[in-house]
């Protein structure tokens, strides 16, 4: 295997003639006025080595990639029971689908579809009032990255409370199966601020690497999980995080990963490193087009893949 650096310089290298590729999300307002040509790629090896290329150091709305760290916080706080409000398996829907909903009388599938966020937001919030649940979210995510400059972009945030009619019709569909604790508004407005943190991929890649290090974060020697915890998670990653494009991306890729309609994608390579991208052109199903190239690359160079080595 080349140098990693030179592996992600290659990445780099290899996708500037294609930015720009894919559709940039336009229903949330303030994330359609994103530069579709922005790319950043950081790798973190388990030993805290960083290789990096292009806008690696930009904060991006991660959205959806949130929704990893809120189900890490609702397990600590609920543990198994957390599997009452939302189950563990592939919606093959869209993220923001709600036909299933009805059959399964308000559980959501799984925690990364929009519904089953909706859930843990809800689990999150329990003895909080909603700017408190806010505050340890974000601190949460400033913990894993050891980062205390991660915040909250409030106008997307803002942005998408005025057109998340979508949101809206799910949490109230869930609150009318008694699925929500707190009120609809009360726990949407949990859920939109959590998406709208802004992190880079660096910030993105070192609050993941607890989850490629057996739950234990190399770089600051916290443990945040149990190492079973941190493997179930990356297997949620892995047969849920891409909604449905999870079984196409686990085809090219073969690590787990959380994307986001902001054009991000965290995976983890278990044993080995985090990687962080960033590209906001999302393909059909609403995954980073680039972002899920650039992965498949760094996986075949490196041979990573969780599903076997390569010669
Ligand atoms: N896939 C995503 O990133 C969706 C998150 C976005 N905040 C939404 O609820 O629509």
């Amino acid at each position: 295997m080349a140098e990693l650096q030179t592996i992600v310089n290659e990445i780099h290298q290899a996708l500037l003639p294609r930015l720009g590729e894919g559709k940039v999300a336009d229903y949330i307002p303030q994330l359609a006025r994103v530069d579709p040509k922005k790319f950043g790629i950081a790798v973190i090896d388990i030993h805290g080595r960083v290789y990096k290329a292009g806008d690696c150091d930009e904060p991006f709305s991660i959205q959806s990639v949130s929704k990893v760290f809120t189900l890490t916080l609702a397990l600590g706080k609920h543990g198994e029971t957390t599997w009452n409000r939302v189950g563990r398996e592939p919606s093959g829907s869209a993220f923001n689908s709600i036909v299933q909903l009805e059959h399964e009388n308000g559980k959501p599938r799984n925690p990364f579809i929009n519904a089953g966020a909706i859930a843990i937001s809800d689990l999150v919030m329990s003895g909080h009032t909603p700017r408190e649940a806010i505050g340890e979210i974000v601190r949460f995510v400033q913990y894993l990255a050891d980062d205390e400059t991660i915040a909250i972009d409030p106008d997307v945030a803002r942005s998408e409370t005025a057109t998340g009619y979508r949101n809206f019709a799910l949490a109230n569909f869930m609150k009318s199966f008694g699925k929500l604790d707190h009120a609809v508004d009360h726990v949407l407005g949990v859920y939109f601020h959590q998406c709208a943190l802004a992190m880079s991929c660096t910030q993105l890649a070192r609050a993941a690497l607890f989850l490629a290090n057996n739950g234990k974060n190399p770089l600051t020697g916290h443990t945040v999980v149990s190492s079973q915890r941190a493997r179930r998670i990356n297997a949620l990653m892995l047969t849920c995080g891409h909604y449905d494009g999870s079984g196409d991306f686990a085809y090219h890729v073969g690590l787990p990963g959380k994307s986001g309609v902001g054009g991000g994608i965290m995976a983890v390579a278990p044993g080995r490193a985090s990687v962080a991208v960033w590209s906001p052109g999302l393909n059909q199903v609403g995954n980073s087009l680039l972002g899920s190239v650039a992965l498949e690359m760094l996986a075949a160079r490196t041979g990573w893949s969780i599903f076997g080595t390569q010669h």
